[in-house]
């Protein structure tokens, strides 16, 4: 059942190039006035994710809905402000030039003088898009996506081309605009943008989602161990509940513990005489967050 006021509901949302997987059954929903970060390492299938929540590439399976609307007819409506990577700018307009083409395109948006504002680029009204620097183009684009005063702001890497001081500054404004209460969702390889800025992580590996929470909490997932073991007569009502587990799985006979005292869980589970063949490893998600914090530090 789709669910009603839902800024972002996605089910089963699958992405293929050719033989390759990039999207894998995706299930999320995003409530408005939600700031949710889509971490993840290269190729986890991030922007793949947001091309589809913004209409710029179909599903092969699944659905996406924006307050909703089918992508597409929200990006029409102004409901969705995107702001791409890599995002082609008109190289002959101005950068106020380029601002106001889009709005002319929306039903709503907010003036020129205030997207330019918000995205922190005032000073640069008058000057061509191909005299910008990597860090301008970025907050162009950004204002594209805000003059049309979007109610669900979708960014794909924001600051991948900012200094320390432009990711600041563009953080800053990004600040303002969520202070009214919308929703945006981002994709990100920076853990320590997720960290101050979200209320909730998603954590992406190889087309999944692998963690779901608090920063907090997908940290703790993160550094944590799983448990597989047979339970063949299912005698544990709530295996979330046992000391030190903080998520299970159920598939058949066996389940699968993701553990913070991985001790404890073995501990309890032992209680049951019908446990056998239990395994111990190290999380997944260990991985895909070390190859995050690797790639912090390389900043
Ligand atoms: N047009 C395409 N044709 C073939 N393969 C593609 C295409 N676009 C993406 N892929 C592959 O799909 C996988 C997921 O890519 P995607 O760009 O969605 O990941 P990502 O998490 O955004 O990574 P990054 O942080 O590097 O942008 C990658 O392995 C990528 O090589």
């Amino acid at each position: 059942m789709r669910e009603r006021g839902a800024a972002i509901d996605i089910a089963g949302l699958t992405k293929s190039y050719g033989e390759f997987r990039a999207v894998d059954g995706i299930d999320l929903m995003i409530v408005p006035g939600e700031v949710v970060a889509l971490l993840g390492p290269n190729g986890a299938g991030k922007s793949t994710t947001v091309d589809m929540i913004i209409g710029l590439a179909e599903p092969d399976d699944g659905e996406v809905r924006v307050f909703g609307d089918e992508p597409h007819a929200a990006v029409v409506n102004g409901t969705i402000g995107a702001m791409l990577q890599n995002g082609t700018l008109l190289d002959d307009a101005t950068v106020g030039e380029t601002v106001a083409m889009i709005a002319s395109l929306h039903r709503k948006p907010v003036t020129v003088a205030e997207a330019l504002r918000r995205a922190g680029i005032e000073e640069l009204a008058d000057r061509r898009c191909t005299k910008l620097s990597g860090d301008q183009r970025q907050r162009v684009r950004f204002a594209v996506a805000l003059v049309v005063n979007p109610d669900l702001l979708v960014l794909d890497e924001p600051t991948a081309a900012m200094d320390v001081g432009g990711r600041r500054e563009f953080w800053a404004s990004m600040r303002e605009f969520t202070a009214t209460g919308r929703t945006v969702l981002f994709a990100t390889h920076y853990m320590d943008e997720a960290e101050e800025f979200v209320d909730r992580v998603i954590l992406m590996r190889a087309g999944k989602i692998v963690a779901d929470g608090s920063v907090a909490k997908v940290r703790e997932m993160a550094s944590g161990r799983s448990i597989n073991a047979v339970l063949p007569e299912v005698p544990v009502e709530r295996p979330e509940n046992l000391p030190g587990v903080i998520a299970a799985e159920r598939r058949a006979d066996r389940i699968q513990l993701t553990c913070t005292d991985s001790d404890a869980a073995v501990r309890a589970l032992l209680d049951y005489p019908a446990v056998h063949d239990i395994e111990i490893s190290a999380a997944g998600l260990e991985e895909a967050f070390l190859t995050l914090t690797a790639q912090e530090a390389a900043r």
